[in-house]
C-alpha cells in the first residue's frame, strides 16, 4: 500500500477495499462547484488547494506532491495561488509538482512550450525549489522511457496527492485525447485534429504550428491520485462537462473517468454549465449547501470540544 492507502500502482482506487482514510463514508461522490466566472472559479480553487496543502503540513521529509495543468482555465488558479504565497499564508516550499503534459518536439525554451507556460505562469512567482518540479521533457531521445520514468518518479514520491487538472473542448483531460484507454498510463499521444485546432489560438491560428503529438500523463495515472480537482470555465466546454457528469463513462470523453474516482471536484464558471439539466445543477447546488451545513456544525461541536472536524473531500 502507498502513502494513500491504495495498492502502488492501482489505476482504480475505487475498487479497492480502502478509501482515500480521511473521507466519511458518505462523502464519497464527485462533487461540482459553480462559480459565477473564471476568476471566482480560481479563487475557490486556490483556496481550496491552500487549505489542502496547509492541513497535510508538509515537510522535506513529506512533501505535498501536486499534479499541475497548463492551458488558460488554470491562470485565474494560479494567480490566486501566487498572492496567496505573496499574502505569506502559503509555501511552495515542501511541494514536489508533476506537470500533466507537454509537446513533443517543441524546443523546451519555445514561448508555448509547457515548461515555459508553468514557469512563466506560475513557479517564477512562487517559493518552490526547481528541483522539485517535474515536468515531461518532450524533446527526450527516448520518449517511450521519458514516459515510464515520470511513472516510476510519481511512484517514488508515494504517488500523486492532489491533481488539478484542466480538459479540452473535446473533454479530454491532459492530452487524453477521445478514445483514450481509461487505463492509460503516461505515454506518447497523438492529438487530435480538435485539439490542433483549439490550440492553433496559441500558435498565430497556424494549424501547421501546432505540434502533433504529446507526452501526457494516462487517464489511470490521473484517477491513482488521492485527489482530483478539474476547472472547466467558458460555454465552449459546456457539451464536454455535461457529457463527462451526465453521461456514462465513455472513452470518447474522457473526463468521465472521474466518476470513478472516490474524491473528484469540478469546479466551473456558469457558462460551463451551459448543457446542463437544471435538475443536475440544482442536486450539486444542494451538495454544496448541505456540506457547508455539515461543516459549520463540525466546526460548533469542535468548539465545544466534542468531535473534531472531518477532511471533506467529497461528498453525496
Ligand atoms: N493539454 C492541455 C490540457 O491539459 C488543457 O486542459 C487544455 C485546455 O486548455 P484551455 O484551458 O486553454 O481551454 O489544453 C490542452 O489541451
Amino acid at each position: 500500500m502507498n502513502r494513500n492507502g491504495f495498492a502502488p500502482g492501482s489505476s482504480f482506487p475505487h475498487l479497492s477495499n480502502r478509501r482515500p482514510p480521511r473521507i466519511p463514508s458518505f462523502f464519497i461522490v464527485m462533487r461540482l462547484i459553480i462559480r459565477e466566472n473564471p476568476p471566482s472559479v480560481g479563487d475557490y480553487i486556490a483556496n481550496y488547494i491552500c487549505k489542502r496543502i496547509n492541513d497535510f503540513a508538509p515537510t522535506a521529509e513529506k512533501p505535498f506532491v501536486l499534479g499541475l495543468p497548463t492551458g488558460s482555465s488554470p491562470i485565474s488558479t494560479y494567480k490566486a495561488l501566487i498572492k496567496l504565497v505573496k499574502d505569506g499564508k502559503l509555501s511552495f516550499k515542501h511541494v514536489v509538482t508533476f506537470n500533466m503534459d507537454e509537446y513533443v518536439g517543441l524546443p523546451r525554451d519555445h514561448s508555448e512550450s509547457y515548461h515555459t507556460f508553468m514557469f512563466r505562469e506560475f513557479f517564477s512567482h512562487v517559493d518552490i525549489p526547481a528541483a522539485q518540479v517535474h515536468i515531461l521533457d518532450g524533446n527526450a531521445i527516448d520518449l517511450i522511457a521519458e514516459c515510464n520514468s515520470y511513472e516510476e518518479q510519481i511512484k517514488k514520491y508515494g504517488g500523486i496527492e492532489l491533481f488539478l487538472g484542466g480538459i479540452g473542448e473535446d473533454g479530454h483531460i491532459a492530452f487524453n485525447e477521445p478514445g483514450s484507454s481509461l487505463a492509460s498510463r503516461t505515454r506518447i499521444k497523438t492529438l487530435a485534429y480538435d485539439t490542433i485546432l483549439a490550440n492553433a489560438r496559441f500558435f498565430n491560428n497556424d494549424i501547421n504550428a501546432v505540434p502533433h503529438m504529446a507526452l501526457t500523463v494516462g487517464v489511470a495515472t490521473v484517477l491513482d491520485s488521492r485527489e482530483v480537482v478539474v476547472v472547466v470555465t467558458g460555454q465552449r466546454k459546456a457539451l464536454a462537462l455535461s457529457k463527462a457528469i451526465e453521461g456514462g463513462v465513455n472513452h470518447l470523453w474522457t473526463l468521465s473517468a472521474l466518476q470513478l474516482h472516490p474524491w473528484a471536484l469540478i469546479v466551473v464558471d456558469e457558462d460551463a454549465t451551459a448543457e446542463l439539466r437544471v435538475k443536475t445543477v440544482k442536486y450539486f447546488k444542494s451538495i454544496e449547501r448541505v456540506q457547508d451545513e455539515v461543516e459549520a456544525t463540525q466546526r460548533q461541536l469542535k468548539a465545544k470540544g466534542n468531535v473534531p472536524v472531518p477532511q471533506v473531500g467529497s461528498m453525496e
